[in-house]
């Protein structure tokens, strides 16, 4: 089957700055992959060379198997840029009915349908647009003509918890169709739950690409657990993965790499009252992972770090 996207050595310098180089990437039909880095990783640029909005300083690409240069590759992407400029007196409603006219394929009551779903308010000026509302449009934008690939720079930030929910459910249904998504993110939390795989860009440079499940077992996660009796420390030395153990009284405190079974157990032979489990950090599964398993890249991945963003 043909990749939907398929990179070799993609390249794009600002002058003498990096914005992304000799990127290897191949998406694959049907998949939803998250795209993950922090600010200025090169995720935009990435996705600004895949719409041809920005030209590469060498390297190829291929996208739904064309050059993205060719007539025609855009009308089927769906995008939703990282910063949407809408502007004007034109109600969003208005303007969304416009592109809907312009473009094949959107059936009537669709850009409703969505606006209903997301709970957007398309009654507002496009000027005067909330950020959250904004986004809103961008994403109906992207959505309403049912394309084959959709490329979402950043879609959930300024989306409140459970409109959150009802986008990714919307990836799920593009998924069941059998088409392709490409959704960027700063923050694993906001695409893991969606993402088939996932690509960890940094520095302008393509460090993994991971399956999901490969990836959560490798994330580092801080783990408290309460006890209705002070516990023996003995009983938490020692188990795999288990890191920064502090235990006092009738609390456990520790850091988990990867599968937390072990500890699990541990904690079983007792009377758990309460437990949490914070959301891994992808800083933090950089550091972990990267220092174990890829000398070369740990060096970058830790200067990285220290960067002002
Ligand atoms: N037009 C530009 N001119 C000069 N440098 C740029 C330009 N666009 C991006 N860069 C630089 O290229 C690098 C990658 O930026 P890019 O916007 O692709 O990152 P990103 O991962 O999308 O980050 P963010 O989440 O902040 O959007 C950064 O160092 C950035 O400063």
């Amino acid at each position: 089957m043909t990749a939907v996207v398929e990179t070799e050595g993609l390249t794009k310098f600002y002058g003498g700055r990096r914005g992304l180089e000799d990127l290897d990437l191949e998406i694959r039909p049907g998949e939803v992959f998250g795209y993950l880095g922090p600010n200025g990783a090169g995720k935009t640029t990435t996705i600004r060379l895949l719409l041809d909005v920005i030209r590469p300083t060498r390297g190829r690409m291929t996208v739904l198997g064309q050059d993205p240069r060719q007539a025609g590759v855009r009308s089927r992407i769906g995008y939703l840029p990282g910063e949407l400029a809408l502007e004007g007196r034109e109600k969003a409603r208005e303007f969304l009915a416009f592109l809907g006219a312009v473009r094949d394929g959107v059936p009537k009551g669709r850009i409703e349908a969505l606006a209903e779903r997301l709970e957007a308010d398309l009654s507002v000026p496009m000027g005067k647009l909330s950020k959250g509302n904004r986004q809103k449009v961008g994403l109906i934008q992207a959505f309403m003509h049912e394309p084959e690939f959709l490329i979402l720079d950043e879609p959930t930030s300024g989306l409140d918890p459970l409109v959150q929910q009802e986008f990714l459910a919307m990836v799920r249904e593009v998924r069941a169709s059998g088409r392709t998504v490409l959704m960027s993110s700063h923050v694993l939390a906001e695409v893991e739950d969606v993402s088939d795989r996932v690509g960890i860009v940094r520095g302008g440079r393509l460090v993994a690409v991971e399956d999901i499940s490969a990836l959560r077992e490798k994330a580092v996660r801080q783990v408290e657990f309460h006890f209705d009796a002070p516990v023996p420390r003995e009983a938490f030395e020692n188990l795999p993965g288990v890191r920064e153990l502090r235990v006092e009284g009738a609390g456990l405190r520790c850091t988990i790499d990867g599968r937390p079974d072990a500890l699990i157990k541990a904690a079983a032979r007792f009377t758990v009252v309460h437990m949490v489990s914070a959301e891994p950090d992808l800083e933090e599964i950089f550091l972990t992972y990267y220092s174990q398993s890829e000398e070369g890249e740990a060096r970058d991945a830790h200067a990285g770090v220290e960067e002002p963003a």
